[in-house]
C-alpha cells in the first residue's frame, strides 16, 4: 500500500508556524485517519487502536486516508496535530463546491451493473478523476447473473477495454468465493476505493472483502453519536483476514466527482479514444469544441468517435482551464 509511515515522527508537515506548533511536549501519536464526520475523526493506530480525534485549530483540511500525529489520547479523544504529505488525493463534489473525498489511495474499483440502469458518465467521470489523482482504476461490472437488456453492460465493457481499461465481471451476491477470488490479486497490499452509483453493490462487495465492516461502521456511528444519520465522507477498513491483507475505502452518500478542477490536457490524456484523433487541428491550442479545422470533429463526423464519448468530452472540457497542448 501507498505508505502509512507509521513510525516515522517528523515535522515535515508543520511548516514551522506557530498554530501548527504542537501543544504538547509529550511524543505524537501516528495513525490513519479511518472515518470522519464533520469535525470529528477516527484515527486508527497500526496497533489497531481506535480513538476519536478534533483537528487542533478547527482547519478543514483533514480527509480519511490521511496519515495523521495526534496528542496521546486523553479519555478516547485526541487532537490532530499534524498530517503527513499524501501519495494523492481524491475530490468529489456537490451542486456547489469541490470537496477532498480521500487519501493515499492505491486503487479505484469503479462497481457498477446492468440494474439499476447505471449511467456512463458516472463511470467516465470517475475514470476521469482517478487519472488526473494519478491513481490506477479497475472497473467492476456486477450482478453478471442478471440480464443485460438492450447490451448496455456489454457494449459498456467492450468500449473501455477499447480505450485500455481494465474490466473484472462478478455477481457479488450470487457467486461470493468467485467474486472474493477474482478481487484479491486485484485489491492485496493495495487500499482500494469503493465507488459506484447506489444499487450497483458496493456495499454487498465492502462486506464480501472486510466481514467486519458493518460492525465498525456501527461503533463509528455509535461513537460519534450519528444515529441513522448518514455521512458523505468515506470510510476506511483495514482487511486482516486469513486470506489476504489490504484496505477497503467506502463511499457512502457518494454524489459526484469533482472535475472542476481538471485542466483540457488532462481531460484529452485520460479519454485516449478523443485523443488519437486531436493532431493535426488548425488551431495548434484547439479545445476541439466549435473550432474550425478540428481533427477530432471531423473523425467524429466519419463516426470515427462514439458520440457519446464527445458528448462527455465536450461537456467536461467546457468546464476546464483552456491550456495549449
Ligand atoms: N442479482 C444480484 N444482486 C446483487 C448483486 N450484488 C448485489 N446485489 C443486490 O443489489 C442491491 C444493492 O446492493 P448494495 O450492495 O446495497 O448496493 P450499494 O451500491 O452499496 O448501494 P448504496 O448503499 O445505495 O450505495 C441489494 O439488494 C443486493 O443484494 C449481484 O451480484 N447480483
Ligand atoms: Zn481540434
Amino acid at each position: 500500500m501507498a505508505k502509512p509511515k507509521f513510525s516515522e515522527n517528523r515535522s515535515r508537515n508543520a511548516r514551522g508556524r506557530a498554530d501548527q506548533q504542537p501543544a504538547t511536549t509529550l511524543p505524537l501519536v501516528t495513525g490513519r485517519v479511518t472515518a470522519s464526520h464533520g469535525r470529528h475523526f477516527f484515527v486508527t493506530t497500526p496497533e489497531g487502536d481506535r480513538f476519536e480525534a478534533h483537528r487542533r485549530g478547527k482547519k478543514g483540511d483533514v480527509v480519511v486516508g490521511d496519515i495523521v500525529r495526534c496528542t496521546p489520547p486523553a479519555s478516547g479523544v485526541c487532537a490532530i496535530e499534524a498530517i503527513e504529505p499524501r501519495a494523492n488525493l481524491l475530490y468529489r463534489s456537490d451542486e456547489w463546491r469541490v470537496k477532498t473525498l480521500a487519501a493515499n489511495i492505491d486503487l479505484v474499483c469503479i462497481v457498477f451493473a446492468s440494474r439499476p440502469t447505471f449511467n456512463p458518465w458516472f463511470i467516465w467521470k470517475a475514470l476521469l478523476a482517478s487519472h488526473q489523482a494519478g491513481i490506477p482504476a479497475l472497473v467492476v461490472r456486477n450482478k453478471c447473473d442478471l440480464p443485460d437488456e438492450n447490451d448496455a453492460a456489454r457494449k459498456q465493457i467492450d468500449l473501455l477495454r477499447s480505450i485500455g481499461h481494465d474490466v473484472i465481471e462478478v455477481s457479488a451476491k450470487s457467486e461470493p468465493d468467485v467474486t472474493r477470488s477474482t478481487l484479491l490479486p486485484r485489491l492485496t497490499g493495495k487500499a482500494s476505493l469503493l465507488v459506484g452509483q447506489s444499487g450497483m453493490g458496493k456495499s454487498t462487495i465492502l462486506n464480501l472483502l472486510v466481514p467486519h465492516a458493518q460492525a465498525a461502521t456501527r461503533e463509528f456511528s455509535e461513537a460519534l453519536d450519528l444515529g441513522k444519520q448518514t455521512t458523505t465522507a468515506a470510510r476506511w477498513y483495514d482487511a486482516e483476514a486469513d486470506d489476504w491483507r489490504g484496505a477497503v475505502i467506502d463511499t457512502p452518500g457518494f454524489q459526484e466527482f469533482g472535475l472542476a478542477h481538471l485542466a483540457l490536457n488532462d481531460i484529452l490524456r485520460a479519454m485516449p479514444d478523443i485523443a488519437a484523433h486531436a493532431s493535426g487541428c488548425r488551431f495548434f491550442n484547439c479545445r476541439h469544441l466549435k473550432e474550425p479545422g478540428c481533427t477530432v470533429k471531423a473523425a467524429l463526423e466519419r463516426g470515427e468517435i462514439d458520440p457519446a464519448r464527445y458528448d462527455f468530452y465536450r461537456a467536461v472540457a467546457q468546464g476546464a482551464d483552456t491550456l495549449p497542448l
